[in-house]
C-alpha cells in the first residue's frame, strides 16, 4: 500500500527567486524504510519539513494513505516526526513524554513510556531534565518523542549528525528493531551512507532541489553492464533474464551474490562468449558514486 505519495512537489520559498525542490515525483509503501540522500542544501530538509506540514508545497500534492495532507488537519496523528528538538528542557524526561501525550490527545499510549525509554536507554534518566544532556541522549529522547505514539509513518532528519559511533549504531539498532515489530514506514536524511545502508531499502537521491534517482536497495546484487551495441545484444540478455529470472535494468543486468556455480558460470559464458560484458560492479560502489560524484 502507498503510504506517502509525492506528485509534482515543487517549492520556492519567497526570499528565493530559485525553487528548492521542482517538480518531485515518489512513493513510499508499507514497511519502507527509504533512505533521502544529497549534498548540503540540496532540498532534503524541505522535503521533509513539506511532509511533516512545517511548510507547504509552491504546487503539486503530497498524499498520505490517499490523503493530501493539506486537507486533513489531524493527519500529523499519524506520523512520528524527528526533524528538530521538540522537548521542554526544564521537564524531566518522563514528564516530557507526558506532556506530549498531554498535548496530542494520545493519552492512551501512556502504558509505552517505561518500553520505548528503556528500547532508547533512557529509562534510568527518566527523572533527569534534558537541559545538561548529552547530543546522544537528547537525540534518544527526540526519536523517544516520536515513537511514544506508534506511528505509521517516521520523518527523520539527520537523525545520526553530531553522533559518536556508539550512538549511531544504538539509533540503527532502535530503528530496525522498531520497523521489524511496528512495520513502521520511515524517510530518513542523512549524509552517513554506511549507516543509510545499514538501515534502509530504498533510496532517493536529490540534487539542486531535483530527484535525480531513485532505487531500491542492492546491497547483495552484482551489477553486469552490458554491451548493447553487440549484435543480438537484447535478444541474449532478454533470454539469460527470462532463464534465471533476472532484473534488467536499462543496459544493466542484476545478479544476485547467492547464485550458485552452475548457474553463474553459464550466465558469464554466455555473455562473455558475445563480448557483451561491459564492465561488472558492486551496487555498494554505485550507491557511493551518487554521494561523492553528485
Ligand atoms: N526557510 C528558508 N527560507 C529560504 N530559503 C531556504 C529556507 N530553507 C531552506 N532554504 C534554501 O533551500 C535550499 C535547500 O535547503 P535544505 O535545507 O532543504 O537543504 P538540505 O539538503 O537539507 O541541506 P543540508 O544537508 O545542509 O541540511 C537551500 O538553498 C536553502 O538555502
Amino acid at each position: 500500500m502507498k503510504i506517502i505519495e509525492a506528485q509534482n512537489i515543487s517549492k520556492k520559498y519567497k526570499a528565493n527567486s530559485f525553487y528548492s525542490l521542482k517538480d518531485i515525483n515518489f512513493s513510499i509503501e508499507t514497511g519502507d524504510i527509504v533512505g533521502l540522500i544529497g549534498k548540503n542544501g540540496s532540498g532534503k530538509s524541505t522535503l521533509l519539513k513539506l511532509m511533516a506540514k512545517a511548510q507547504k508545497p509552491t504546487t503539486g500534492t503530497l498524499k498520505f494513505k490517499g490523503i493530501d495532507i493539506s486537507k486533513n488537519n489531524n493527519i500529523l496523528d499519524k506520523f512520528g516526526i524527528m526533524i528538530e528538538p521538540i522537548f521542554y528542557p526544564h521537564l524531566t524526561v518522563y514528564e516530557n513524554l507526558m506532556f506530549f501525550l498531554e498535548i496530542h490527545k494520545k493519552e492512551k499510549y501512556v502504558n509505552n513510556i517505561k518500553d520505548i525509554l528503556e528500547l532508547v536507554d533512557l529509562w534510568n534518566a527518566k527523572d533527569r531534565k534534558p537541559v545538561d544532556f548529552s547530543f546522544g541522549m537528547k537525540q534518544r529522547l527526540s526519536l523517544a518523542l516520536s515513537l511514544i505514539a506508534e506511528p505509521e509513518f517516521m520523518i527523520l532528519d539527520e537523525p545520526f549528525v553530531g553522533l559518536d559511533p556508539l550512538g549511531v549504531k544504538k539509533l540503527i539498532e532502535i530503528l530496525q528493531q522498531w520497523s521489524a515489530t511496528k512495520h513502521t514506514s520511515m524517510i530518513i536524511s542523512s549524509h552517513q551512507l554506511n549507516e543509510l545502508e545499514d538501515l534502509c531499502n530504498r533510496y532517493i537521491f536529490i540534487d539542486s532541489g531535483r530527484l535525480k534517482t531513485q532505487f531500491d536497495d542492492k546491497k547483495n546484487f552484482l551489477i553486469i553492464r552490458l554491451d548493447m551495441q553487440v549484435a543480438q545484444a537484447q535478444q541474449i540478455i532478454a533470454s539469460i533474464a527470462t532463464k534465471y529470472q533476472l532484473e534488467v535494468n536499462k543496459q544493466e543486468l542484476e545478479l544476485p551474490l547467492t547464485l550458485d556455480k552452475g548457474k553463474l558460470n553459464d550466465i558469464l559464458e554466455q555473455l562473455s562468449s558475445k563480448k557483451l560484458i561491459e564492465k561488472i560492479y558492486s551496487a555498494k560502489d554505485e550507491l557511493e558514486s551518487y554521494f561523492t560524484e553528485g
